[in-house]
């Protein structure tokens, strides 16, 4: 049979001389610069590049189909199915291609900081920094667990490998296919990073659910009472920015699980963004890019070597990678109880929903089955400014299942918890993109802080007319007009249209929900219905 065939070939491979594995970070970043895959830079952390594809590709993104899966996906253009035959050519093909380098790299480690659920997994990279990246965003295993540690997932990336799309079947040179079956995700053609954390990420959004557990796309983090706040967006929209805060430790900037034991991390790093990157408005994400860590597409300037964060020539999706243990004020292990506050960050490239506003629990499944958004520069291919989309649980790239069965076990989980869910505007105000400005990050984190200490219970809360929003109408730190969108447009009226019409936007998207309760179709924007 073909598939012991491969397993076969992959054992073997492992077994070569020339796969280096688990070395030490040191070890890495000596190979690193020794072939020449990147450079040091003034931080202590290594720079790399990554050529044509700075973001990832969603297009080129597969599931095979097979008895496994059939029946369990949510097959369409997010999960695009692809033939077992067309998998085991190409699997075939990547792992001799791999067997032809001169070295290659292995990292075993973890998906899921909660030992009951989490996933043994490996990556096996072409590149030395890519290993360096699985190293310091997966789970690192001790010495104990590396001696014992048995693979249960196998992600393969071979970067220089170009599919040909005639012959092998992808829609590109690049692809990224998941086969369930045989717990393997290869990659090839793309040398974008968050490729490898991503995929992984989606096969827990499969694996987790099946074993009565949420996975989400979220960051997390606890406060000094042991109060646990969940950060739901799609990237570029804040997880990783309003996770890291002084007076919160943090679980993890990404990735979570929620069990009946509470939350806990999928991995063991953050990846975050590096645009415009400063110490002043980011001071643990710009301290924790020191040695070990990894800066993807960020410009370096030529003499002092120091990274030029304001630099959006290669990208503006420029991102450093590091160990979660670089952030000073960490949970470990990365787990925790459940959470008392869900927040669900969209950066609205419309300017017209509220900064903050507090949502009923059938708003919250509304808003978390609509997922509004905009895709933000540089994050997918193709993308140069911010559009506006609806991804559904604020996270749909990567979730093989139907949205409804992560929006119910959210559901039960909010009910059950009584957590309390606000959702925050961290786009645009005073109007929309290219006439209006970016939220300043310090209104956001003023907001965010006030609903995270409660203070926002006992705020007067005034409703606005077109999204039946509750939006407070005080904050500690934030002026009284930014609360109130059309309050910071010079025009009432072009608010008023600009608003109605992501309103019918809203409208229009939520059709495809016309299974959910009468109750969650009503609590979306209250003009239509008038
Ligand atoms: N009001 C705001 N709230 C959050 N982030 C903001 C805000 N204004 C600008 N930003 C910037 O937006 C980016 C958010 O990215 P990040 O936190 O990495 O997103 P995610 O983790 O959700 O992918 C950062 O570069 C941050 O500096
Ligand atoms: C890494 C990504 O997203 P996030 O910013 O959510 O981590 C990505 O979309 O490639
Ligand atoms: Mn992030």
């Amino acid at each position: 049979m073909k598939t012991v065939n491969q397993q076969s070939i992959l054992r073997e491979l492992l077994e070569q001389d020339t796969v280096r594995k688990n070395l030490s970070v040191a070890e890495l970043v000596e190979k690193i610069l020794s072939r020449k895959e990147g450079r040091l830079t003034a931080t202590g952390a290594i720079q790399a590049e990554t050529g044509r594809y700075t973001g990832r590709s969603p297009n080129d993104k597969f599931i095979v189909k097979d008895d496994v899966t059939e029946q369990k996906v949510d097959w369409g253009k997010v999960n695009q199915p692809i033939s077992e035959t067309t998998f085991e050519h190409l699997y075939e093909k990547v792992l001799h291609h791999l067997s032809n380098q001169d070295e290659i790299y292995s990292f075993k480690g973890f998906a899921g900081a909660d030992p009951q659920y989490r996933l043994p997994m490996e990556v096996i990279n072409e590149f030395a920094w890519h290993n360096l990246f699985a190293q310091q965003l997966f789970i690192r295993p001790s010495e104990e667990e590396l001696a014992t540690h048995t693979s249960d997932f196998t992600v393969i990336s071979a970067p220089t490998f170009k599919a040909v799309p005639e012959i092998d079947g992808t829609t590109s040179e690049t692809f990224i296919i998941i086969s369930f079956k045989q717990r393997v995700v290869l990659i090839g053609g793309t040398e974008y990073a968050g490729e490898i954390k991503k995929s992984i990420f989606s096969v827990m959004n499969y694996l987790l659910p099946q074993q009565d557990v949420l996975s989400m796309h979220c960051s997390a983090n606890i406060g000094q009472e042991g109060d646990v706040a969940l950060f739901f967006g799609l990237s570029g929209t804040g997880k990783t920015t309003l996770s890291a805060d002084p007076h919160r430790r943090l679980i993890g900037d990404d990735e979570h699980a929620w069990s009946n034991r509470g939350v806990f991390n999928i991995e063991g790093g953050c990846y975050a963004k590096c645009v415009n990157l400063s110490r002043e408005n980011e001071p643990q994400i710009f301290d924790a890019i020191r040695f070990g860590s990894v800066l993807e597409n960020v410009v370096l300037d030529e003499e002092t070597r120091l990274p030029d964060y304001n630099n959006t020539s290669l990208t503006e999706n420029t991102r450093a990678a590091y160990p979660i243990d670089n952030i000073d004020n960490i949970v470990q292990p990365s787990i925790a109880g459940h959470p008392n506050t869900i927040v669900f960050l969209t950066a609205d490239a419309f300017g017209v929903l509220p900064p903050i506003s507090k949502l009923t629990k059938e708003q919250a499944m509304y808003h978390f089955l609509s997922g509004y958004t905009s895709k933000l520069a540089g994050t997918e291919r193709g993308i140069t400014s911010p559009e506006a989309t609806f991804s559904t649980c604020f996270g749909s790239p990567f979730l093989p299942l139907h949205a409804s069965t992560y929006a119910e076990m959210l559901g039960e989980k909010i009910d059950q918890f009584n957590a309390n869910v606000y959702l925050v505007n961290t786009g645009w105000t005073g109007g929309a993109y290219g006439e209006g400005s970016r939220m300043k990050l310090s209104h956001t984190r003023a907001m965010v802080h006030a609903a995270l200490e409660g203070e926002l219970n006992s705020t007067e809360m005034v409703q606005d007319d077109i999204f039946g929003l509750s939006m407070p109408t005080h904050c500690p730190g934030v002026p009284d007009e930014v609360l109130i969108p059309k309050k910071t447009w010079k025009d009432a009226q072009a608010y008023e249209q600009k608003a109605k019409e992501l309103a019918q936007k809203f409208h229009d998207n939520f059709k495809k929900f016309n299974g959910v309760s009468q109750q969650i179709q009503n609590a979306g924007p209250t003009f239509l219905s008038k």
